[in-house]
């Protein structure tokens, strides 16, 4: 260890307290930290070359210098999410409680998307809604709301809004779900997300930049995950603080680590029919008198879910590690 970070790490070692991380890139984390009752920022890194700590996640540090830190320990996790990285899956986010899925009435949203959101949603015990944007594209509205019957008749909420229309109704209609939550927003590029977080995050653009300089990310604003803390202190909602995650691009989520009992019990409306079929340890494939089978056959369950369960089987028996 050179001489001058020996000095530093006497100086600040014996200053430690608690943090959350709001952004990761690469193996840099910031953190929100509260050090002897201040609140900072904090430029940190792991001990060793571990690199498990997610955005959203609630750590103890160590300070090193006034702005940087070591990340010490991970606290317990309330649920994590993974992303998607080739046959691999890293830390998305931790500690969400619920994950928002932005489309919108155009361009149009693949359906294969949606509902590994939903999987990855499901299998991390996180809450799953899906926001409809620019309801104000009327030709389109009809024909998108049908295609989203689907996912509200599973049971998933569906909300419309529309940021650039109607900005005021649409804070309106997600205030009061974002409070006292901590919310990932996920989206294909085009569908408005952006849009919808610069509306219900003032100042995000003034945070994503500090975020950037500080984990010095250069050009590459736009590719790493983000944490926002809401103090909801100008609203109705004051007291019930919220957390707005934004992932950048349409983070593929990561589902190779689920188990073939995950997966079946992430499709809800499997759930009538598991247990039912002849065999107990029926993968609902090509075996005869399969409960789930019997099920899609009769327009109980849709082909389409069905389609993505064997292609998830499929992929997470192909995983690399
Ligand atoms: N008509 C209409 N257009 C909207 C609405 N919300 C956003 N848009 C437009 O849709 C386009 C995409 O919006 P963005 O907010 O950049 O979308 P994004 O999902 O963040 O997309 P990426 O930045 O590519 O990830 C922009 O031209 C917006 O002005 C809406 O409610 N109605
Ligand atoms: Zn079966």
């Amino acid at each position: 260890m050179a001489e001058h970070n020996k000095q530093d790490r006497k100086q600040h070692s014996n200053q430690a307290g608690s943090g959350l991380v709001i952004a990761a890139h690469g193996r840099h984390y910031l953190v929100q930290a509260t050090i002897e009752g201040k609140s900072l920022k904090l430029q940190c890194v792991t001990r060793g070359k571990k690199s498990d700590v997610a955005v959203g996640d609630r750590v103890q540090l160590k300070l090193t210098s006034p702005n940087q830190g070591v990340i010490e320990a991970i606290d317990e996790r309330r649920s994590l999410l993974y992303r998607s990285d080739q046959y691999k899956s890293k830390l998305l986010a931790a500690n969400v409680t619920q994950l928002f899925i932005v489309v919108a009435t155009e361009p149009g949203f693949a359906d294969d998307l949606i509902s590994r959101a939903l999987v990855a949603a499901e299998a991390a015990g996180v809450t799953a809604h899906i926001v409809l944007n620019k309801t104000d594209i009327v030709e389109a509205l009809e024909k998108t709301r049908q295609r989203l019957h689907m996912y509200a008749a599973l049971g998933y909420p569906v909300h419309e809004v529309s940021a650039r229309a109607f900005p005021e109704q649409t804070c309106a209609t997600l205030a009061p779900l974002l409070a006292g939550q901590s919310t990932i927003l996920i989206g294909q590029s085009g569908m408005g997300k952006s849009s919808l977080i610069n509306l219900i995050v003032p100042d995000a653009d003034i945070a994503v930049r500090e975020i950037s300089a500080a984990l010095d990310t250069g050009k590459h604003t736009t590719t790493f995950t983000r944490l926002y803390e809401m103090d909801m202190a100008d609203t109705s909602l004051d007291g019930h603080p919220a957390n707005i995650i934004d992932s950048p691009g349409f983070q593929e989520f990561g589902l190779y680590q689920l188990s073939e009992g995950m997966l079946e019990r992430a499709f809800v409306e499997f759930s009538p029919y598991l247990g039912k079929c002849k065999f107990y340890n029926c993968h609902h494939l090509i075996e005869p008198s399969c409960a789930v089978l019997e099920a899609v056959k009769e327009n109980k369950i849709a082909a389409m879910r069905h389609q993505l369960y064997v292609q998830l089987l499929h992929e997470s028996s192909q995983k690399l590690y």
